[in-house]
């Protein structure tokens, strides 16, 4: 991604069209981060839109695959509930977009000393929760270019743990859990 020369200034005034959009924008050789960060912002969160992606679980907080941006992205609906969090992790090195839709989400960011100082990852390491005790929260959020692996990292020791993530739901329709064992 680079900067762009002139930037275009969108409105996406559904999650339709906001996708439609970001379709046209990650056709091009070059997307600039300021239009996606600004395409994002333009898009008034309206529940109803998104209400069918936003499934939720007990325990933790979920990640529900709303497009797969014909391989360029990834855009999904994060739930959180009250108290859940995520740990402390990076993006392997993908262009992270956030939005809240709904409640107040808490973000913390991370610097180390150590092997980990400079990764070079859009907005380092950090940790977002739900710290609220009586509402849920609901974020957009979009990866390019869509990863399935991150690692996490534990605040006291700074050792980094490779982990895989998962989909609780893609399209609307809950990922059915094969079990290998
Ligand atoms: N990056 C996390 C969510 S958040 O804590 O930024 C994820 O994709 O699950
Ligand atoms: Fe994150």
């Amino acid at each position: 991604m680079e900067q762009p020369v002139q930037t275009e200034t969108w409105k996406a005034r559904s999650l339709e069209e906001l996708i439609r959009i970001l379709h046209q924008i990650f056709a091009e050789d070059k997307v600039s981060v300021d239009e996606v960060q600004a395409l994002m912002e333009s898009y008034e969160s309206n529940p109803e839109e998104w209400l069918q992606y936003a499934k939720f679980d007990q325990y933790r907080y979920t990640r529900n695959l709303v497009d797969n941006g014909n391989g360029k992205f990834n855009l999904m609906i994060l739930c959180w509930g009250e108290g859940h969090g995520s740990s402390i992790h990076d993006h392997t090195d993908s262009h992270c977009f956030m939005k809240i839709l709904q409640g107040n989400l808490k973000e913390t960011l991370f610097e180390w000393e150590n092997q980990c100082a400079y990764i070079n990852d859009s907005i380092g390491l950090h940790r977002v929760e739900n710290i609220s005790h009586t509402e849920p929260a609901v974020s957009l959020h979009l990866y390019s270019p869509p990863f399935d692996t991150c690692n996490t990292f534990d605040q006291r020791t700074g050792h980094k743990h490779k982990v895989t993530m998962t989909f609780y739901s893609q399209f609307g329709e809950r990922t059915v859990c094969v079990s290998t064992r």
